[in-house]
């Protein structure tokens, strides 16, 4: 991708693609249930203010997220904007199946780097894991659906605590050769800093290629916006986000909301940074799904925004 150079700060990616993950990464962690008719019209709000990837929700077991349970009503029941992606996370070939019959043109897989984690997240191994994986990838293939893939854990871990690069190296590694076009590296519980960033994503791109690669940073410790600009400054154009700030892990202790999709459309417009969001209409999704949660925003732009 073409590069720009912006004085002092260094180079960055002339356009960045936003994966917004507030419908799915944001409501899954919510202990009520969110109405099905909510879902779908945070994610149509979503789609209004022009960001270019959705993901629409998890086709997990319901016994384990019960918030997703209505998963195939909410795929079916978004309005499909042309140029628009919809991708659903699928833990395993039953979960392929019901995606594809309720009308998913992509799905994502989800491992991770670290043994403890997958076993509280998916009760499998890593290994176990990624055959499931493998499952999907042969199903997707023949099905000719493109398949995206998270690596959860990548700068520490709840459980196991420091993660070492070469180990997200590996997993990213495997799931790449099996077919992945992009890669999520994920902070899962927000404890990364720019530095081990650097030295994570470093590793990773000896091995995979950075045009396949992804940032998704929670802002437990208030460095999502650092961790990703550091990414962005290596070249990384993908970046996850949520919108109002949303999001954490049912089975990740201790993980607090994704980087609000608000404050990083607001730092790359100030970078000149081509997103194709209009920062409005997403404020405007922010307040609805805020207002339908009884909750404040964690956006930093949102709340100033209000005091304007
Ligand atoms: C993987 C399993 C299913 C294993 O769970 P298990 O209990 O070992 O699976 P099982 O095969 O024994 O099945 C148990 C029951 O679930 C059903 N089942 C089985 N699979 C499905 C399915 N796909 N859809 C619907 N139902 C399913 C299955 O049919 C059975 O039902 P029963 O016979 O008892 O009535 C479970 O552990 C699971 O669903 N885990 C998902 C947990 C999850 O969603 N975590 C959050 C997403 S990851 C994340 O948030 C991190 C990320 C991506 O954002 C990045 C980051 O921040 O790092």
């Amino acid at each position: 991708m073409t590069q720009v150079s912006t004085f002092s700060l260094g180079t960055f990616p002339k356009q960045v693609k936003i994966v917004e993950v507030g419908a799915r990464d944001g409501l899954q962690n919510e202990k009520n249930i969110v109405s099905t008719s909510t879902k779908i019209k945070l994610i149509d709000m979503l789609s209004e203010a022009g960001l270019p990837v959705i993901e629409a929700t998890s086709f997990v077991s319901p016994k384990w997220v019960p918030q997703m349970a209505d998963c195939a009503e909410v795929l079916k029941g978004i309005q499909k904007f042309p140029g628009i992606n919809y991708p659903v996370l699928t833990p395993n070939i039953k979960g392929f199946q019901a995606a594809v019959a309720a009308g998913a043109k992509e799905v994502t897989i989800f491992a991770a780097a670290s043994e403890q984690f997958t076993k509280k997240n998916t009760n499998c191994s890593i290994d176990e894991c990624l055959q499931r994986s493998d499952d999907i990838f042969r199903a997707a293939q023949a099905a000719g659906i493109p398949v995206r893939g998270y690596v959860s854990c990548v700068l520490g871990c709840p459980y196991e605590g420091k993660i070492s690069p070469a180990k997200v190296v590996e997993v990213a590694k495997k799931i790449y050769s099996m077919g992945c076009y992009e890669i999520s590296l994920g902070d899962t519980i927000g404890v990364g800093t720019p530095g081990v960033m650097k030295d994570m994503l470093s590793a990773v791109m000896h091995e995979v290629p950075v045009s396949a690669l992804a940032v998704h940073c929670h802002d437990t410790y208030g460095q999502a916006l650092a961790n990703t600009l550091m990414a962005l400054q290596m070249g990384v154009s993908v970046v996850d986000s949520s919108v109002a700030g949303l999001g954490g892990c049912p089975y990740a202790r201790g993980a607090s909301g994704n980087l609000a999709t608000e404050d990083l459309v607001y730092m790359l417009s100030g970078l000149g940074i081509h997103t194709g969001v209009n920062l409005q209409k997403l404020l405007e999704a922010g307040t609805f799904i805020c207002q339908a949660l009884n909750r404040k925003t964690s956006s930093k732009v949102a709340q100033a925004a209000c005091k304007l």
